[in-house]
């Protein structure tokens, strides 16, 4: 398929990813639900970009479109000159690995394994992965290394979740309401972990939130509503998660 989508973002930016009318339809028995309706896209490399919107209106279907766990029903997908859209399930599988990391609003850990354990898990099957002490030292778990995930309280485990995602270096972090099951000051925490990634190693990092708070983080918002994005908001400076209202 020829390449239809113009590389370079209105701001002068690299698109990481590019999307063209994207749509996702679920089909159960009888029932159609149109979770996309038609998104067109443009992700910069690098930015920290927040997606919200109401339950239902399409965010998780495209972050799992995005990280190549699920395939758009119409439309094509382009990750730098790569268009996912068009490759098999090995080729996407591939992609993945090399390419996104995930954190989720429970935190997946093994709660038999360590945190470095964890973490190994990742770098065990990654080409060029950070050491796992590293990593857990970057979201500021060194000492903690040693514990297993019931030793350790919920914001502790989601920032292990966080090294686990970075250690392997992945160009894009994806995160699905990765504060949704924390107090405020400790999802402060995770998304000071979480910007800390992205300013340190260029991660393009990409977040669905229902809390509008979390917005002001952001280099730009994407607004969903009924399977489709409403409005782009653009924040001409972002703050850091410390001076947030939750
Ligand atoms: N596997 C599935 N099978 C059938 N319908 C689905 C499936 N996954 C999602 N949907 C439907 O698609 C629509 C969009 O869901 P999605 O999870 O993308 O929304 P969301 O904006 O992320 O919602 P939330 O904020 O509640 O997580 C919803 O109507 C949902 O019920």
């Amino acid at each position: 398929m020829e390449k239809c989508a113009d590389q370079q973002g209105t701001n002068g930016r690299a698109a990481a990813f590019v999307g063209r009318a994207l749509r996702k339809t679920y089909v159960t028995g009888e029932t159609q639900v149109h979770a996309l309706r038609g998104v067109d896209l443009e992700i910069y490399a690098g930015e920290v970009l927040v997606l919200l919107g109401p339950s239902g209106s399409g965010k998780s279907t495209l972050l799992n479109i995005i990280g190549g766990l699920d395939r758009p029903t119409a439309g094509e997908l382009w990750y730098g000159e790569t268009e996912l859209t068009a490759l098999d399930d090995a080729a996407l599988t591939r992609f993945r690995r090399a390419n996104i990391g995930f954190v989720f609003q429970f935190y997946n850990l093994i709660p038999s394994l360590t945190a470095e354990e964890n973490v190994r898990l990742v770098t065990d099957i990654s080409d060029d992965p950070m050491h796992p002490a590293d990593a857990l030292d970057l979201v500021g778990l060194a000492e903690r290394r040693t514990h297993f995930p019931a030793q350790l309280s919920g914001g502790e485990q989601q920032r292990v979740a966080v090294a686990r995602a970075i250690a392997k270096r992945p160009g894009v972090l994806l995160c699905d309401e990765p504060t949704g099951a924390l107090d405020s000051q400790t999802g402060i925490r995770v998304l000071e972990t979480l910007a800390q990634a992205n300013r340190e190693l260029g991660t393009t990092l990409i977040l669905i939130t229902h809390n509008a708070g979390i917005a002001a983080m952001a280099d730009r918002v994407f607004n969903f509503l009924d399977g489709q994005i409403a409005s782009i908001a653009v924040n001409e400076k972002r703050i850091s998660a410390s001076e947030m209202a939750w």
